[in-house]
């Protein structure tokens, strides 16, 4: 998001504007709040968690909720900055890429090497895009040898890709890939196909096993759509998939206090109400 906004600045721009599920919109608003720029976010009414709305609220920005998806709403940004002096910044904007490439230049940082194989949640497919541009062009500056395969996971409510077709109402509990017409569908597949990699999707238990995996056995509370990369994982791993001589990286693109109200139905939850006196408290712990 830093490029497209340090890009709309330089222009001359003084309004961003976005669909999203979320956390493009709280990025945004982010940085247009910083960069002084007034920003407008299009975004479903029902479908955005709530930690993402609080941060776009927070930072100031003009929030038109629709009655429609995701979809829909990226298709009215577009048309606006087709007509309007505003600039659009989704993963349709080139810079948004650039920026987002670096992403795969820090995984190579961080492991010295390229992994063998990249898992990572697949929405509107900018994010396995713009990976992608940067481990290839760390691979033609010498960086590393073999990019990684590209294991992109969508969910399966909102398989469009995997099912070759867009979902007319996308629906997944993991809302920030609660998208069915992904913008870089075809930038995804092509590295899906150029790095030998896939595209799967993932169920929504499969998505909140691996949630409660990670939170429960790692520390790592994750929003659902991030455990997406991990439950594609979990499920070739199951399949037969052998990975023990892999190195594998397992993207997770956005923090669990995002999305508030999923954590709070998850089973079993060891949370009862006590009397105000420590002895209940003892006995209930088996300390009495
Ligand atoms: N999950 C995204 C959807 C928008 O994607 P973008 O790549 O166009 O920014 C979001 O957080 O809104």
């Amino acid at each position: 998001m830093v490029v497209a906004v340090a890009k709309a600045l330089e222009e001359g721009g003084d309004t961003i504007v976005c669909a999203s599920t979320g956390n493009t919109s709280a990025s945004a608003a982010a940085y247009g709040a910083r960069c002084g720029l007034s920003t407008v976010i299009v975004v479903p009414s029902k479908y955005v968690a709530r930690g993402k709305l609080a941060q776009a609220i927070t930072y100031g920005a003009r929030i038109m909720l629709i009655d429609g998806g995701f979809d829909d709403a990226l298709r009215i940004v577009r048309e606006l900055a087709a007509k309007h002096p505003v600039v659009l910044v989704n993963s349709v904007n080139p810079y948004r890429l650039e920026g987002q490439k670096t992403a795969a230049f820090e995984i190579i940082e961080d492991l010295g090497v390229a992994p063998d194989h990249l898992f990572i949640p697949v929405g509107n497919a900018g994010n396995i895009t713009a990976y992608w541009m940067g481990f290839q062009e760390a691979h033609r500056m010498e960086w590393i040898g073999a990019p990684p395969k590209m294991m992109g996971f969508e969910a399966e409510g909102a398989a469009a890709i995997v099912k070759g077709h867009p979902i007319e109402t996308p629906d997944t509990v993991a809302s920030a890939i609660r998208v069915g017409n992904p913008a870089s569908w075809k930038k995804a597949v092509k590295a899906r196909d150029e790095s030998g990699g896939t595209i799967d999707s993932v169920t929504d238990d499969e998505i909140l096993e691996a949630y409660t995996m990670m939170a429960r056995e790692e520390g790592i509370f994750c929003e659902p759509a991030s455990a997406a990369s991990v439950a594609g994982l979990l499920k070739l791993a199951r399949g037969g998939m052998r990975l023990n001589q892999s190195k594998v990286v397992c993207v997770i693109t956005g923090s669990g206090l995002k999305d508030p109200d999923t954590a709070v139905t998850i089973e079993p939850a060891f949370m009862d109400e006590y009397p105000t006196d420590t002895g209940a408290i003892e006995a209930a712990m088996g300390l009495a």
